[in-house]
């Protein structure tokens, strides 16, 4: 493909309830996303033209991992799309990531990038991106992130309140403060078949190991990356201390780094986001990796929009992904999102089947909800 023009956009969309985690309270999603115009060669070796959509996932504040929007935009049109540019007409999807190698870092920014392009290619040929990456499934299980919130009578409430809508499994964000007292509230109020899983954002050290071997009292399907993200070591520590399975997030930033923690023993559990590892294409590998050695995966979220969501779905489908991942209804974080809605229908979230992502953009909502433009060009 060679890429006539690559568009970001910031857009802002405002949560319908705020979003509090152990690094902070959200009460708005910023997101970079990116879109790249070009042509390529059709199957009768005519020149198609085609256009693509990518989602980043860095936050407005580096407060989950070290990227941000501002920095996103700013290593995407200084050091991501002049290599692009640069590459003419050898641009596939499979050929951003080594395009980009010699960028380090920026692992969402370059995913957004990817799945622009790889979004663009699909569509020209008219193949869903489930279909590429080998799903197994037309619809996958949904589970639910839930905040921490102001009382434990106001979390059950809002439990209460998903598993009315279908939600499958329940996350609770857990921080210093806010650990043994609700989970055991929600975990007594359902019974032990609730499928129940904790996330703590990294907010928890070695110190802490006491009170999280009181969490294995609780029958939690797993616990998601209690230590800091680099602490791989002490995180397999912990994890000879725990009954409880020790699922990482932040931590698993490539299929590399998910080998090391599996054999490090860090993680039984990975939570595969496509924006913290590089891309859709990377997180197949991480899949790959997790599946050939026993692990589990689940698909995080990032409460990304339609965009996200529908390649999140995508990917959930593969069958490695055994576990209800973070994929829920479009209603969990917004009143109307970017693109149509995605529904929870039987617990359970549709891929899409249309070509690429399946999904686009509603003009006037991406007009509307757009704060910042700009179009870069060779
Ligand atoms: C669904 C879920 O819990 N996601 C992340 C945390 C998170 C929380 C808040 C966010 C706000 C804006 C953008 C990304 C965000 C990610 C996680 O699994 O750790
Ligand atoms: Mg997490």
């Amino acid at each position: 493909m060679r890429l006539r023009d690559i568009e970001l956009r910031i857009v802002r969309m405002p949560l319908r309830s705020p979003f509090r985690t152990s690094f902070g309270v959200e009460t708005e999603k910023v997101a970079l996303l990116v879109r790249v115009r070009g042509d390529l060669r059709g199957p009768g070796g005519d020149r198609v033209e085609t256009g693509g959509w990518g989602e980043c996932v860095a936050m407005e504040e580096p407060l989950y991992s070290a990227e941000y929007v501002a920095g996103a935009v700013q290593v995407t049109r200084d050091f991501l799309a002049p290599r692009l540019f640069a590459a003419g007409d050898a641009v596939t999807a499979e050929r951003v990531g080594p395009l980009l190698a010699g960028v380090v870092g920026h692992r969402m920014a370059k995913a957004a990038v990817e799945m622009a392009v790889l979004d663009a290619e699909l569509r020209a040929r008219g193949v869903p991106l489930a279909e590429h990456l080998g799903a197994v499934r037309d619809r996958v299980p949904s589970g639910v992130s839930v905040g921490i919130q102001p009382s434990v009578p106001e979390l059950l409430d809002v439990v209460a309140g998903y598993l009315d809508e279908g939600y499958v499994r329940i996350k609770l964000k857990i921080a210093p403060g806010w650990v043994l007292e609700p989970v055991r509230a929600v975990r007594e109020r359902w019974g032990d078949d609730l499928l129940l899983q904790v996330d703590a954002n990294a907010a928890f050290t070695l110190a802490d190991a006491p009170l999280l071997q009181r969490l294995d009292e609780l029958g939690l399907l797993l616990i998601e990356q209690p230590l800091a993200e680099d602490d791989l070591v002490q995180h397999a520590e912990l994890a000879r201390m725990l009954r409880t399975p020790v699922c990482l997030d932040e931590s698993v930033v490539s299929a590399r780094a998910a080998a090391d923690a599996i054999r490090l023993g860090a993680a039984r559990v990975i939570n595969v986001k496509p924006g913290r590892v590089g891309g859709y294409l990377e997180a197949r590998r991480v899949h790959d990796v997790a599946v050939a050695n026993g692990v589990a995966v689940w698909c995080g979220g990032m409460l990304e929009t339609g965009l996200g969501r529908a390649a999140n779905a995508a990917l959930a489908a593969l069958p490695g992904f055994t576990l209800p991942g973070d994929v829920s209804a479009s209603s969990r974080f917004y009143e109307t999102d970017l693109t149509r809605p995605f529904v929870l229908e039987d617990g359970h979230v549709a891929v899409p089947t249309g070509p690429g992502l399946g999904v686009e953009p509603v003009p006037e909502l991406l007009a509307e909800w757009t704060s910042w433009r700009q179009v870069l060009s060779p």
